[in-house]
Parts: structure tokens; C-alpha cells; sequence
């Protein structure tokens, strides 16, 4: 079906050009003063970045497994995309999305993910910042996305909404993102929108939510065809395959003992990463070590706070917030941004320039650079794990620190921090806001940066990495065991560190989660690797 796509293709950007026109003449009073050569770069912008010949040479290396899905999404159906880690979900997602945006105008479709992290893997950004909701956690924040006319906007122009990683959200967001959406968009379920989910629930559950994706009323309502994908193209080791069939299928002592008798001996300790960890608290202490470890000297930035109702508990209760009370960082410490500052669809060729700092002045950064033994750590770092849209969860190394009179405190040295493709960024405070339940609301004023050689399962879920190390004392489900391992192609390429003393149970959840997958495979009779597609509601 999608070789027939070419023939629709000018006729759909024509009319997605005319969405974008309308909607920059009505839109807000920017759009009226906009100058020409703006014009012209958003509407490159707005051109899919793959020309579509190559998009179709894609798809047609595609295993017939993953065509099927093409073929679905192209017919308008509602799709649940599930299988093994490394089946090649977001894979086939990618490629779709080109050519649902080659057919249907970029703004047509929404591409976003569960996390930071797993949104950059597809090109995308949080299901969250698309919605505009923030971290979802309170009434307010639905209400102002629903206010926000930059929301209505983008929905406005919407046809197709893509979710990635979807079991790491919870049933109940998932309800009110439809509810957001048919406020918005009026009409059915999901405000009529075609909606591609992708992910697969014996992997990461969402972090606090009991009710899960599957079991949202607005799953059953969207009556998903269900693809579960068979063949694996990530892992290449029989060992590792051989191990994940074993966590995938139940409480086992065979994958222990097997884990166990992997694990790094202590004395072959390297500095590699990420480093996969599975609390916070971990991930804190081996980032502080690690920062330790750098020679040079340490600049520290200390957050400005205020609340609405001053007092030790409201100090408490942030210090779990998402930016840190005290960050401290040094050249050469390895950082993620906790903000979006450039989403994907603005990354059309050469629009890093735009965001690009003036190379260093002063030779002493890049001699301290230097002089960390490892030449450029940019390189060391895998090549999934620093894409170039600059978004929550994209991954760079600290090269300077500048002051400028153009920066907010001329006085403070600020970090450049160099992310992927050499793009340079000289990162600035930002207020990061949010209600703290009966404490009321609160403002944190701090640099959106955290260190991350080590980082938690939860971070890692969607990435294939070439090499890292695990280090899994503390996990607490045998799901984060399975995600930690299926991210690499082989054994040969992780460290195991850590293991836990005692093997941690399933949670109630995966085992809620393993019913619904059994239930799915059997309802699809999956005994072979031909595509199998389940009938309508299968998935509900
Ligand atoms: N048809 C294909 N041809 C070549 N490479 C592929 C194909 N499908 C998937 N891959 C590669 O296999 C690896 C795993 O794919 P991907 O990350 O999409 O898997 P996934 O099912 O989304 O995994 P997870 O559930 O762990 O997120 C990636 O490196 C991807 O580029």
C-alpha cells in the first residue's frame, strides 16, 4: 500500500501547507510581524527531513512484520505495537512517521514518548510537552493545557498521534490526555485522532500509578489493532537471548544463577558508561564519585527557591524536585538537560547554527579538556544515547564556562556544554515551577543540568547501547533486570557490577501485565514469525 503513497504526497503538503498558513495568519500577534526569510526557514522547517524515495527504500528493507504495521497505520487503524525489546518497535515507528508526514504534512502527526530519552530515540518529545501539561500531576496543570492556545493549535492541525513507550504511563493519564483532547478537539474518543501506540508492558511499569495503560477506559474505547513483533534485532549473543526469555517468562532461579555467574570481577573496575543503576540515590552517588574522580575545579550552583508557605517541610518536599538544590560540575563531567530547548521538528539541516555558542576564547577550557586523559569523551558516549535535538534527556559533556555580559548574572560562569555533532550550548538558569500538594506552589530557580554517567533503568527504557555497565544491588522487580539487560546486543559488551543479594518478585503489576501479553499472544495464536494481527478489540 505505501508504494502507492508518492502519488497522494503533493497534494497532502499542499494542504498542510494551508493549515500552517491559516493558522499563522489567525494565530498569535508574533506571526503578523514575521519577516519574510522567518517565513521561508519555518517553512523548511516544516518539510519532512527524509526525502520520501529514501523513506520508501526504508521501508521496503522493512521484515514483513513490521511492513504489516505500515500497512495498518496507512489504512487509518488505531495500533497497539508490541513485541521483545530490540523487535524493532520504535524502528518501524520511525519510519512510519516519515511517511505519515510525507502523506500527511508534518503537523499532521504528533510523535511523542513516555520520557525524555525514549521521545529523542523516535525523533519526538514527551507525550507531556506535547500536551502541554507539565508533569500531569495536578487539576491545574490539565487546565492550563487546556487553555493554552498553542496546545489547541497543534491539536488543531493533528491526525495522527504516536506514543512510544506507552507502558510507562499510567491508565489514568492516559484517561485524561482523552479527555484533554475530545475538550480540545471535540468528537470521540481521542478527539477522533488515528492514535499508534508502541511498547510493551512486560518492560518498565509507570513510576507511582497502580492502574496501567492497558487498563485505561479510553484503551478499550480506541478498539487498537495489536502487532506483536517476533523477531529480534538487538541481540546478537545466544547467552543474553537465552537469559531474557528467562526473565521475560516468569520468577525463575535459572536466570539468577545464570546473571550470577556473569557478574564483573571487582578488579577489572572501569570508568565505563552509562552506568545503569536502579534508584536515584545511586545514580546521585556514583554521578558524585565520578565527578570526584576529574581533576579541575568544581563550580557549584546553588537554587533559588521561594513558596507559598515558607517553612522546613516545603524545603523537604523539593528536595526531590526535578532540578537539584546544589549542582556542582566540572570540564569534562558527562550531563543531561532536564528541559527542552529544541525540539526535533526544529532540527531541520543546519538549524543547530542557531543555538550554537561562539567557540571558546579561552584556551584553558579545551587544555582542561585536554588534559582528562580520555581525548573527547563526546566520541566514548554511545551514539543513540546523544541525538542532536536539544530536549529533556539529551546527553553532553561539559567543555567551559563562560561569563558574558548578555547572560543573566555576569558575574557567574555559566557551563558550555557541548552535545551531539559538536553543538555547543551555554546553559542558563531556568524557573522550574510546580504545586508541592497542601504546601502550595513553589519556584525553583536553577540551571536545568544533572549529572549523568550513571542513570536509572527508567531513563534507559527504548535505548540500544553498545557498551555500559550495570549496577543492580538495589533493584526491586525483575522487570528492571530485563530492561537493564535487553538495552545491550551482547554480554560481552556490559559490565555486570552488582546484583542483588536477595531476587526481587514481580511486582502485582507485572504480573497484571504478564496476564494481558499471555492473553494477547494466545488471542493471536503466536507460533510462528509470519505478521499477526489481532481483530478488532483483541487488545481491550
Ligand atoms: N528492519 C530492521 N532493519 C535493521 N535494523 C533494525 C530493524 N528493525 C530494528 N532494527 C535495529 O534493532 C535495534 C532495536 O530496535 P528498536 O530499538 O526499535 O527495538 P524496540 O522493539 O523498540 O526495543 P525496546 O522494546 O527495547 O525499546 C535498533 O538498533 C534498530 O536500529
Amino acid at each position: 500500500m505505501w508504494r502507492f503513497l508518492r502519488a497522494a504526497v503533493p497534494a497532502a503538503r499542499q494542504k498542510a501547507q494551508l493549515v500552517q498558513e491559516r493558522a499563522a495568519q489567525t494565530s498569535a500577534s508574533g506571526a503578523r510581524g514575521r519577516k519574510p526569510w522567518k517565513e521561508g526557514l519555518r517553512r523548511k522547517m516544516l518539510e519532512p527531513r527524509i526525502p520520501l524515495r529514501r523513506v520508501e527504500e526504508l521501508i521496503a528493507t522493512l521484515h514483513p512484520e513490521q511492513r504489516a504495521v505500515v500497512d495498518l497505520a496507512l489504512d487509518g487503524q488505531n495500533i497497539f505495537l508490541t513485541g521483545l525489546p530490540g523487535s524493532g518497535k520504535s524502528y518501524v515507528l520511525k519510519q512510519l512517521v516519515q511517511l505519515l508526514q510525507h502523506r500527511d504534512g508534518l503537523p499532521s502527526v504528533g510523535v511523542t514518548a513516555s520520557t525524555g530519552v525514549a521521545g529523542i530515540h523516535v525523533q519526538g518529545s514527551t507525550i507531556h510537552s506535547f500536551l502541554g501539561c507539565g508533569r500531569a500531576e495536578s487539576q491545574k496543570d490539565w487546565e492550563e493545557a487546556a487553555e493554552n492556545p498553542k496546545v489547541h493549535e497543534r491539536l488543531g492541525a493533528l491526525k495522527t498521534l504516536v506514543i512510544d513507550e506507552v507502558s510507562m504511563l499510567s491508565g489514568e493519564f492516559l484517561d485524561r490526555a482523552n479527555e484533554l483532547i475530545c475538550r480540545v478537539r471535540g468528537g470521540k474518543v481521542f478527539g477522533g485522532l488515528q492514535v499508534i501506540f508502541c511498547g510493551d508492558f512486560l518492560q518498565l511499569p509507570p513510576m507511582k500509578r497502580e492502574v496501567m495503560a492497558f487498563e485505561a477506559n479510553a484503551w478499550s474505547e480506541l478498539q487498537l489493532k495489536c502487532i506483536t513483533l517476533q523477531q529480534n534485532y538487538r541481540h546478537f549473543d545466544d547467552r543474553l537471548r537465552t537469559l531474557l526469555c528467562q526473565l521475560r517468562s516468569g520468577p525463575s532461579s535459572a536466570p539468577s544463577a545464570a546473571l550470577r555467574a556473569l557478574k564483573t570481577p571487582e578488579e577489572e573496575e572501569a570508568m565505563a558508561y552509562p552506568t545503569i543503576v536502579s534508584t536515584n540515590k545511586e545514580a546521585q552517588a556514583e554521578n558524585q564519585r565520578r565527578l570526584e574522580a576529574l581533576p579541575g575545579d568544581e563550580h557549584a550552583y546553588e537554587a533559588t527557591d521561594s513558596f507559598e508557605l515558607p517553612g522546613s517541610t516545603a524545603r523537604q518536599a523539593l528536595q526531590h524536585g526535578r532540578f537539584e538544590k546544589l549542582l556542582k560540575l566540572k570540564v569534562g563531567a558527562v550531563v543531561m538537560l532536564l528541559v527542552n530547548k529544541r525540539l526535533p521538528h526544529r532540527c531541520h539541516r543546519g538549524a543547530p547554527r542557531a543555538f550554537s555558542m561562539p567557540s571558546l576564547t579561552s584556551g584553558g577550557a579545551l587544555a582542561a579538556l585536554e588534559a582528562l586523559a580520555k581525548p573527547n569523551q563526546m566520541m566514548a558516549l554511545p551514539e543513540e544515547y546523544r541525538e542532536t535535538p536539544l530536549v529533556n534527556g539529551s546527553v553532553g559533556v561539559v567543555v567551559g564556562f563562560e561569563t558574558s555580559p548578555e547572560l543573566p548574572d555576569d558575574a557567574t560562569a555559566y557551563p558550555v556544554v557541548e552535545f551531539a555533532k559538536g553543538l555547543r550550548v551555554t546553559v542558563t538558569p531556568v524557573t522550574d515551577s510546580g504545586e508541592l500538594g497542601f504546601l502550595g506552589q513553589y519556584e525553583r530557580r536553577q540551571l536545568p543540568l544533572k549529572l549523568a554517567w550513571a542513570l536509572t533503568v527508567h531513563k534507559m527504557q527504548g535505548l540500544t547501547l553498545r557498551s555500559g555497565e550495570l549496577k543492580l544491588a538495589r533493584v526491586f522487580d525483575t522487570a528492571q533486570l530485563y530492561v537493564a539487560l535487553s538495552r545491550f546486543q551482547s554480554l560481552d559488551s556490559v559490565a555486570i557490577r552488582s546484583l542483588p543479594v536477595r531476587w526481587p518478585v514481580p511486582c502485582e503489576r507485572a504480573q497484571r501485565a504478564r496476564a494481558f501479553h499471555a492473553q494477547l499472544e494466545k488471542d493471536m495464536g503466536l507460533v510462528e514469525t509470519s505478521p499477526v494481527v489481532a481483530e478488532v478489540g483483541d487488545c481491550s
